[in-house]
């Protein structure tokens, strides 16, 4: 009877390490947003992004540690809209490090949603490695009624701690979605069903931390990406230019003044231009400034069936990437070259 009773604990014990092994290690990098943000009362609508911490955020969902070994660190507290170059670069050199060097399993980026979709394109492009990389948000403030943030960072780390999130590139996931970073955009000011892929829909959906996968990405990314950005301080100069009816030469005037490197014009229908805008384009072009053809349009390409002939014009079409991520992608192919026809292939490839 006493051998039995020693047998089962040591079982026991054996089995609960195995699983306590099991558990992947994920690391959590917080950089503020609506997730963190704390406002007056639980009905109030306006309220501070990027207040609460990274243990205070993990304070609200306590079930993550059940399915998976969780730690943080806070890299920024700031709302998204004051993402910037200098961040993406610490944020993609960390991650780096904890996948290729401190042995981490996946990472978790609690980030604001404004500016979301651009840091998931970025990372999509400078991280190497096959682990899953997720970022989260929330729509409500952490202190709102029915706040979407802590049934999100359940779900992020859900995604991040499985096997199948391997390979598919970087992650959003929201309102129990996981969204690919090249086709994800945030389509509603307000909605918690904010993001959508809109090209090619989500490759899973989430129900009670379950992830049901239905595709993956087709571009290339992460582990296959030649983008390398360890030993950059800056990144080349793009900007973006939106086009509209009797549209003022003015902005992309002001870009070509500033020596920029590159301007991605967002453009009407399938990225055409205000007549003098074209005009300004194509001379920039001739002096070494790398047009990219975008669309203000949410979804569809800009290459098919286009009234402009981009192979005469020496312009870039973004195919189905949005002005804000053919900006992200253009800045990292002039960091290799400035010849439009390789940039053409970078935007068809990636
Ligand atoms: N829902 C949000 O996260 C918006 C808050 C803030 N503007 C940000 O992007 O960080």
């Amino acid at each position: 009877m006493k051998n039995l009773k020693i047998f089962l604990v040591f079982i026991a014990l054996v089995f609960s390490s195995t699983i306590y092994a099991q558990k992947a290690k994920i690391r959590i990098i917080a950089t503020g947003g609506t997730i963190a943000g704390v406002s007056k009362s639980s009905t109030e609508s306006n309220y501070k992004a990027g207040e609460l911490g990274i243990y205070q955020l993990l304070s609200a969902v306590p079930e993550v540690r059940q399915i998976a070994d969780v730690t943080g660190e806070q890299l920024v507290k700031i709302g998204s809209q004051d993402m910037n170059d200098e961040v993406w670069l610490q944020l993609a050199n960390r991650i780096n490090q904890l996948l290729n060097e401190e042995g981490y399993d996946g990472v978790v980026i609690t980030h604001g949603t404004d500016t979301m979709e651009e840091t998931a394109y970025f990372l999509n492009l400078t991280v190497h490695s096959k682990k899953p990389v997720v970022l989260v948000g929330a729509m409500r403030p952490a202190t709102g009624m029915s706040a979407d943030g802590p049934l999100n960072l359940y779900d992020a780390v859900a995604v991040a701690a499985n096997k199948d999130s391997h390979g598919r590139g970087v992650l959003v996931v929201m309102n129990e979605l996981v969204l690919d970073a090249k086709d994800v955009t945030k389509t509603s000011t307000l909605g918690v069903e904010t993001f959508k892929s809109l090209n090619y829909g989500p490759l899973a959906y989430i129900h009670n931390g379950k992830v049901f996968y239905n595709r993956a990405p087709q571009n290339k990314h992460t582990y296959q990406s030649e983008f390398d950005v360890a030993n950059l301080k800056e990144l080349p100069k793009v900007g973006i230019v939106y086009s509209y009816s009797n549209a003022s030469e003015l902005p992309m005037k002001a870009f070509i003044d500033a020596n920029f490197d590159g301007i991605v014009h967002a453009g009407v229908g399938n990225g055409n231009f205000y007549h003098k805008n074209f005009d300004l384009a194509e001379k920039a072009q001739n002096q070494g400034i790398q047009i990219v053809r975008s669309s203000r349009v949410p979804s569809g390409a800009t290459t098919l069936d286009a009234e402009i002939d981009d192979a005469k014009y020496h312009f870039v079409a973004s195919n189905t990437l949005n002005p804000q991520k053919a900006r992200v992608l253009l800045m990292l192919a002039l960091t290799k070259t400035n010849d439009w026809e390789k940039i053409q292939q970078y935007f068809n490839e990636y």
